[in-house]
């Protein structure tokens, strides 16, 4: 119990001095109980003794009143700083993830992992944020109770309090053979729940694959397992549990029923007096309340310490070398030095070496599958080189900080992602100090104004998920207009065809036309005209460049980019 402590404690961060005051202030509140138990006494003692008259009645009454008055008080604050620094606790450590995940490789998200750490950000640090707080709360301030009163059951009459504490051992006792045996399973519950938050996820977003193939029902398989796992898990919890409940409501039960008979005897062979007896009683039922306040508080406390667990195995997530100082160069000549890349343990680029002069367009080409994507991510370090290094402007990219490298880049992709956000919010993305006027000229020059202008709320119109409201051209648009705000001076383009209308497509030449102007261009490109005007064209196959030349030069050898343009191989997304 103490590692988990401990646990809490050093996950709670900045958030301590909440959780201190939220004890401080319990503790208190534990006090003003007492007052309530005094008033009982005094009544008793009043009724017990005969004694007359209405003062033992207003002492009663102004003690109780302290005693409501000063729990209502100190329950509020409690709550207060519980509420502040469980938030807080989770909301920090979501930012933390968030950050992490900015500088993880990729291939992190290859390997199915978002899903995982979607269900670390939403369930289990939602169930931390609820439960942690409050555990401390329940297990500290159940203690005392539990030690105060047990200690003034012992100075009233030493046999009842000997009762208690017999049946506060044996409840002990038995709590703990249900922490040593539910730590066990607690890690799986977490898990089963992150498995089904991921499987929620995938299922939602493959919602329209699902629907289009009539799946429904088999379709949803990794969904049901995740739901029957996370079922059998939490059966599997309760059906450990449940004994152990009883057991403890049977102990406390016994023990409070043995305190009553023994406070009856002692009354009947006059070693107690009747207020005596009768307090006994009324304390067997308040002490047993705090061990159950106590109990409880370490039922939780299990559980939160394995999603602290949980959520501190995403902070393992493999980073990107951060050796990089902030740098800023003067060309941005792009060179790659004889770069070898594996995906998992199968190379995919063997061996590449080019230069892409400043302020010059190449274009990337080549059959799918060939590299042409992987080969221009690793300028912008989605993953790094295993092999030989990409240098911008003279220096290897793992020399920046991965802020000031990716201040050099903008990319454009053909499927664009916007944030459930205004139009003005997802354009200002890369730049989030941009005026209203700077956004407009970046959207006019994006030729992307007329249909904004054109949406009742303008700029100011909220997209779906994904951009879910927008046509395939308005999203490429708009993010068009978002690269040219950043104004990075390389752009990595991967030229849109894809689902382009004739006029849609004429508006995105120009808008790409516009972002691409005096920059180092890497694109990815479908359009013969495109091509036809690079400064360079890399041919790309298999991982390797196979070829590499002006149109001019390339147009007169034997090979793939002959092959492309006379049409004697099938160009997947061209358009000739
Ligand atoms: N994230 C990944 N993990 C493992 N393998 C990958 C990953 N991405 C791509 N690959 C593999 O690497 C090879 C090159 O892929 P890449 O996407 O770079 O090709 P491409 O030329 O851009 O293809 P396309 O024109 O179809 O987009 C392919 O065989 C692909 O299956």
């Amino acid at each position: 119990m103490i590692g988990a402590f401990k646990k809490i404690w050093d996950f709670a961060g900045s958030e301590r001095k909440n959780i201190n005051k939220s004890v401080a202030v319990s503790f208190l509140n534990a006090v003003f109980h007492m007052f309530e138990v005094g008033a009982i006494y005094f009544i008793i003692l009043a009724l017990t003794e005969g004694e007359r008259g209405t003062q033992p009645a207003w002492t009663a009454l102004a003690l109780m009143l302290v005693s409501v008055i000063g729990c209502g008080v100190t329950t509020s604050v409690s709550k207060m700083q519980q509420t502040h620094a469980g938030y807080f606790m989770a909301a920090n450590e979501r930012i933390t993830i968030g950050n992490r995940l900015k500088s993880v490789p990729m291939g992190f998200f290859n390997e199915n992992s978002l899903g995982e750490v979607t269900g670390v950000c939403t369930t289990v640090l939602g169930n931390i944020e609820s439960m942690v707080p409050m555990v401390l709360v329940n297990i500290l301030g159940g203690l005392i109770g539990t030690v105060v009163f047990t200690a003034m059951l012992l100075v009233f009459d030493w046999r009842i309090g000997l009762i208690a504490l017999a049946g506060m051992l044996l409840y002990f006792a038995v709590l703990s053979s249900m922490q040593r045996r539910s730590a066990a399973i607690a890690p799986d519950a977490q898990k089963s729940q992150t498995e089904l938050t991921a499987a929620v996820l995938e299922y939602v977003q493959g919602m329209s694959v699902v629907k289009s193939f009539h799946l429904s029902g088999r379709g949803d398989k990794k969904l049901q397992d995740a739901l029957e796992y996370s079922r059998r898990s939490n059966l599997e919890m309760e059906e450990l549990l449940t004994p152990y409940s009883i057991l403890q409501e049977l102990i406390l039960q016994v023990a409070g029923t043995g305190m009553m008979l023994a406070a009856v005897l002692c009354w009947i062979n006059g070693t107690q007096t009747l207020a005596g007896a009768l307090m006994s009683i009324v304390m067997s039922f308040l002490v047993f309340g705090q061990i159950k306040l106590f109990g409880m508080g370490v039922t939780m406390l299990r559980l939160a310490a394995s999603g602290i667990d949980r959520t501190l195995e995403t902070e393992h997530m493999e980073q990107m070398d951060e050796r990089g100082e902030a740098l800023s160069p003067k060309n941005h000549e792009i060179t790659f030095e004889n770069v070898h890349f594996l995906y998992e343990n199968r190379e995919i680029l063997h061996g590449i070496s080019v230069t892409l002069p400043d302020k010059t367009t190449t274009a990337v080409i080549g059959p799918s599958g060939s590299g042409k994507t992987t080969l221009v991510n690793l300028i912008a370090r989605f993953w790094d080189t295993d092999s030989g290094c990409v240098k911008i402007g003279g220096r290897d990219v793992r020399d920046y900080t991965l802020e000031s490298l990716m201040n050099q880049i903008s990319m454009v992709f053909q499927n664009v992602y916007l944030f459930a956000d205004t139009i003005e919010n997802n354009i200002k993305f890369g730049k989030p100090d941009a005026t209203h006027e700077q956004v407009a000229e970046a959207a006019r020059k994006a030729c992307c104004d007329d249909f904004i202008e054109a949406l009742p709320d303008g700029y100011q119109t909220v997209i779906g998920e994904g951009g879910a409201t927008l046509s395939g051209g308005e999203k490429q648009r708009i993010s068009i207009a978002r690269a040219m705000l950043k104004d990075a001076p390389i752009v990595i383009l991967d030229e849109a065809t894809a689902n382009v209308d004739p006029e849609n497509e004429d508006r995105l030449q120009k808008a790409i036309e516009a972002l691409t102007r005096d920059k180092t261009i890497v694109m990815i490109a479908h359009r013969l005209k495109t091509v036809k005007n690079a400064d360079q064209i890399l041919v790309v196959d298999d991982g390797r460049i196979v070829q590499q030349g002006k149109h001019q030069d390339l147009i007169g050898q034997p090979g793939i980019y002959a092959d492309f343009v006379l049409g004697r191989r099938e160009a997947a997304g061209w358009k000739l």
